[in-house]
């Protein structure tokens, strides 16, 4: 699940958060009225005076309904949203009435739009710089998200700026001092350039959206409700609560397996999943970096087109990982928790849980990474000897028991011999990895050290 919180119509001086200072302290230069001209010749389309909260679903069938505006509403057409889904359905009248909003639903379920379209209808009705600030927990969902301001608001000239930890601080300022629209940020990036860039002040701000605001603010609640309640206390005015799901669930669509097998035979379990469902596209998670780099080596030793994405990775990589993913010249991504929230790849067919994760409610974000938007998808999770606890508090968590993935223990066991061989070349390759040896050097190392031609498949593509 994914929480967003809109604090509408504060002042900069307002915004206090749990993870930070307050944000107004730092201020330095009042924000310029925006010069926009796109924006302020499409403002005056913009009326939500007739909106009245709790329009109920069956009532509502398109976003114009909800009182957006004709200039969004196109800009939805474009993206193929034919209706609002159910929390835009909620949310979204009652953030464009500026009333604070904690929202709560589904993972794929569109909260992102939820937040966005309110969000750039006022900036049509009164177009400013520096007008939003969107908080994430991870540098690969800021992107997202703002790809996803940039689609809806590409039409009225909207900019955005992504400010996120393993880029140069120097070209952000440079991007800060332009004044975007919106700043969609991770934390402790953001609190850099509070602190160290000249000019760059957020006290004009009208929004404040905590994306996963529980994993922001880094806290670990028994639900999301309690989470939020106890934020709005430190910051939000008379919020609404805007729930289309009540506890932790998984999206109908969503077809959940698990599968028991010893641990050492984890490997040979995934390869034969994997070459069972080929043709599918699968994220992968490990519980550790060096975890989903062992695996994906090994996969790409059996001529699997793996990719790795975690924290140990410059941003550079990861953001060309996780392109490679998403433009399908991988199928196959390795990832760390890093990617188990929030990233929208609607072309996942199947999530596999190598590694069970350590905390219940990562599982739910985990598998929400496929059937998403109301498509199918199917999850598998590997329970070994010593996962059996872990998987009864999973299972009690989603509030249900999941059927076993049926697998052939025989023909499984036939893959011994040849995933041992990737085992050992992949792990040799880590520890050349690891010791940071030049990547032209361990290629010409694999080379010498070659056994078979189907070993050494794709070798150019270690250098990742
Ligand atoms: N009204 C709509 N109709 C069709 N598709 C939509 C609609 N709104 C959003 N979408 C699409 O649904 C997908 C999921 O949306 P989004 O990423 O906002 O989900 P989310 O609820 O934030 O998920 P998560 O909890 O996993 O972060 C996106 O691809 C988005 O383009």
């Amino acid at each position: 699940m994914l929480e967003l919180v809109t604090a509408s119509a504060h002042s900069g001086a307002q915004l206090k958060t749990r993870w930070g200072e307050n944000m107004a302290d730092d201020v330095v230069e009042s924000v310029k009225p925006n010069t926009d001209e796109t924006l302020e010749g499409l403002s005056s389309d913009c009326d939500n005076s007739h909106l009245s909260s709790g329009e109920n679903e069956e009532a509502v069938k398109t976003f114009k309904d909800l009182g957006v505006t004709e200039v969004l509403c196109e800009a939805c057409d474009q993206l193929g949203w034919k209706s609002p889904t159910k929390i835009q359905i909620e949310a979204v009248p009652v953030a464009l009435q500026g009333r604070d909003v904690i929202g709560l639903a589904e993972t794929g379920s569109g909260k992102t739009g939820a937040f966005a379209l309110p969000i750039l209808q006022s900036l049509l009705a009164s177009p400013q710089r520096l007008h939003t600030l969107i908080l994430t927990p991870t540098r690969e969902l800021a992107f997202q998200i703002s790809e996803q301001f940039e689609a809806l608001g590409s039409s009225i000239g909207i900019k955005c700026a992504v400010i996120v930890g393993g880029i140069d601080m120097m070209s952000q300022s440079l991007v800060l001092a332009k004044k975007p629209h919106i700043v969609i940020a991770t934390p402790g990036r953001l609190i850099d350039h509070m602190e160290n860039t000249k000019g760059f002040s957020l006290r004009a701000l009208k929004f404040l959206v905590m994306d996963e605001a529980d994993r922001i603010l880094n806290m670990d609640f028994e639900t999301e409700f309690t989470l939020l309640f106890c934020f709005s206390l430190a910051a939000l005015k008379d919020p609404v609560m805007c729930a289309v799901s009540t506890k932790y669930s998984t999206v109908d669509k969503l077809q959940q397996y698990y599968v028991f097998i010893p641990s050492k035979y984890k490997d040979c379990y995934l390869v034969s999943i994997l070459n069972e469902l080929a043709g599918n596209s699968f994220i992968i998670f490990c519980s550790t970096c060096n975890n989903a780099q062992r695996v994906a080596l090994l996969l790409r030793n059996l001529g699997i087109t793996a990719i790795p994405l975690h924290g140990q990775m410059s941003q550079n990589k990861r953001l060309g990982s996780l392109n490679k993913f998403k433009s399908k010249s991988r199928s196959v991504l390795l990832a760390t928790d890093v990617a188990s929230r929030g990233l929208d790849i609607p072309h996942v067919d199947c999530v596999i849980n190598y590694d069970i994760p350590t905390h219940s409610k990562d599982y739910i974000h985990r598998v929400g990474r496929t059937a998403r938007a109301g498509r199918s998808g199917k999850s598998i999770t590997f329970v070994t000897q010593y996962d059996v606890e872990l998987f009864q508090r999973i299972e009690s968590l989603i509030g249900k028991k999941l059927p076993a993935y049926p697998t052939q223990e025989d023909e499984v066991m036939m893959l011994v011999e040849r995933v041992s061989e990737a085992q050992r070349f992949a792990r040799l390759v880590s520890h050349h990895m690891t010791s940071h040896m030049d990547n032209r050097v361990v290629c010409l190392w694999l080379r010498s050290h070659r056994k078979s031609k189907s070993l050494m498949f794709g070798c150019s593509h270690y250098l990742f």
